[in-house]
C-alpha cells in the first residue's frame, strides 16, 4: 500500500506532491501518481522519487487519494475506477466547484473531503479551506496533514467557492499585482529585474508586517500615508481607477464561476 495517490499530477497536483514531500515528511517512495500526460509522470517520477502506475493501481493501493483533475475531467477520471474504491480510504477532492454530493454518485465507499488549496502550497505556505463530508475520527489527522501545506480553514461546503473566489485564485491576483508594481518602477526608470525585487519584498513585507503587528490594514496604510506626501498622490489615483472595486469584483466573479462549475 501507498500513503498517498494522486490522480492528476498538474500545477496542483505538484504543489500538494512537493509539500507533502518537504513539509509533511512523506517520502517520495510512500507516494503513487498517475496522469494522462505521460510525459508529466516520466517528469514527477524523476523529479520526486515517486512511484507512477494507471489509476487503476493508485486507487486500488492508496490509503489517501488526491483528485486533481480539472473539473472537466471528473467523469473520465473516477468513472472507470468507481468500484475500486473502498470503505477505508478518503478520497480529497481539490477540484473547484465540484460538489461532495457529486463526487458521491461515483462511488460511495470512501470518506471524500473537499479542499480548496493554492499553490503557495509548493512552499507549505498556502492557504487551505477544507469541507469534511460528515465527522470522522480521522479528521485531526487530516488538517495536521493539511498544515503542512499552509493555513488551513474548515468551513461549511457551500463556503469553498467563496475560498476559491478569494485565495484559490488570489496568487494569480497577487502577482498580477506585483507585475504591475514592477512596470510602474520599469517607466519610471528602474530595470524589471530590479522593480521585481523591489516590488515583490514589498508586498511579503507588508504582508508580514499585517500579520505579525495584528493591526488593521488601515491602520498601517495610514501610518505610510504623510498629508500632502507621496502616498496620498498614489493612493489616489488607485481610487479614480477604482481599485478596490475592481478587486471586490474579482472575488465576486470567480466566486461565482466557482458555483458555476458544479
Ligand atoms: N492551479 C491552481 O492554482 C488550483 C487548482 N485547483 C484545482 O485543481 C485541479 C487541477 O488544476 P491544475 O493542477 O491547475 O490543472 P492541470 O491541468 O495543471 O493538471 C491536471 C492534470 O490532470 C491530467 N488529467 C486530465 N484527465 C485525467 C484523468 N482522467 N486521469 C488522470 N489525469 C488526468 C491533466 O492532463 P492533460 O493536461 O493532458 O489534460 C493534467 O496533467 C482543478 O480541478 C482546479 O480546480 C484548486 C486550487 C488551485
Ligand atoms: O482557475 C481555476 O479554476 C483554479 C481554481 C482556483 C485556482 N485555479
Amino acid at each position: 500500500m501507498f500513503k498517498v495517490g494522486i490522480i492528476g499530477v498538474g500545477n496542483m497536483g505538484e504543489a500538494i506532491l512537493k509539500g507533502l514531500i518537504e513539509k509533511a515528511g512523506i517520502n517520495g517512495p510512500e507516494i503513487v501518481i498517475t496522469d494522462i500526460n505521460q510525459d508529466r509522470v516520466k517528469d514527477i517520477i524523476e523529479k520526486y522519487n515517486v512511484a507512477g502506475t494507471d489509476i487503476r493501481k493508485v486507487v486500488n493501493l492508496s490509503e489517501i487519494i488526491f483528485l486533481a483533475v480539472k473539473p472537466k475531467d471528473i467523469e473520465s477520471a473516477l468513472e472507470p475506477v468507481k468500484d475500486l474504491f473502498k470503505e477505508n480510504q478518503i478520497l480529497i477532492s481539490v477540484l473547484a466547484g465540484i460538489k461532495i454530493e457529486k463526487i458521491k454518485k461515483f462511488t460511495e465507499k470512501p470518506l471524500i473531503i473537499r479542499i480548496m488549496p493554492n499553490t503557495p502550497a509548493l512552499i507549505g505556505e498556502g492557504v487551505i479551506g477544507v469541507s469534511f463530508e460528515k465527522n470522522t475520527e480521522k479528521k485531526d489527522f487530516i488538517l495536521s496533514l493539511l498544515k503542512t501545506l499552509g493555513e488551513v480553514y474548515e468551513v461549511k461546503e457551500e463556503l469553498l467557492d467563496v475560498i476559491t473566489g478569494l485565495s484559490g485564485s488570489g496568487p494569480a491576483y497577487v502577482f498580477n499585482f506585483i507585475d504591475a508594481l514592477a512596470q510602474g518602477g520599469v517607466k519610471m526608470g528602474l530595470s524589471y529585474d530590479m522593480a521585481l525585487k523591489i516590488a515583490t519584498q514589498t508586498v511579503l513585507g507588508s504582508a508580514k508586517l499585517l500579520k505579525e503587528s495584528g493591526q488593521h490594514p488601515v491602520v498601517l496604510r495610514d501610518m505610510v500615508t504623510s498629508p500632502a506626501g507621496t502616498t496620498i498622490y498614489g493612493l489616489h489615483e488607485l481610487e479614480k481607477k477604482n481599485f478596490k472595486d475592481a478587486v471586490m469584483s474579482a472575488v465576486e466573479a470567480a466566486t461565482k464561476r466557482s458555483k458555476e462549475l458544479s
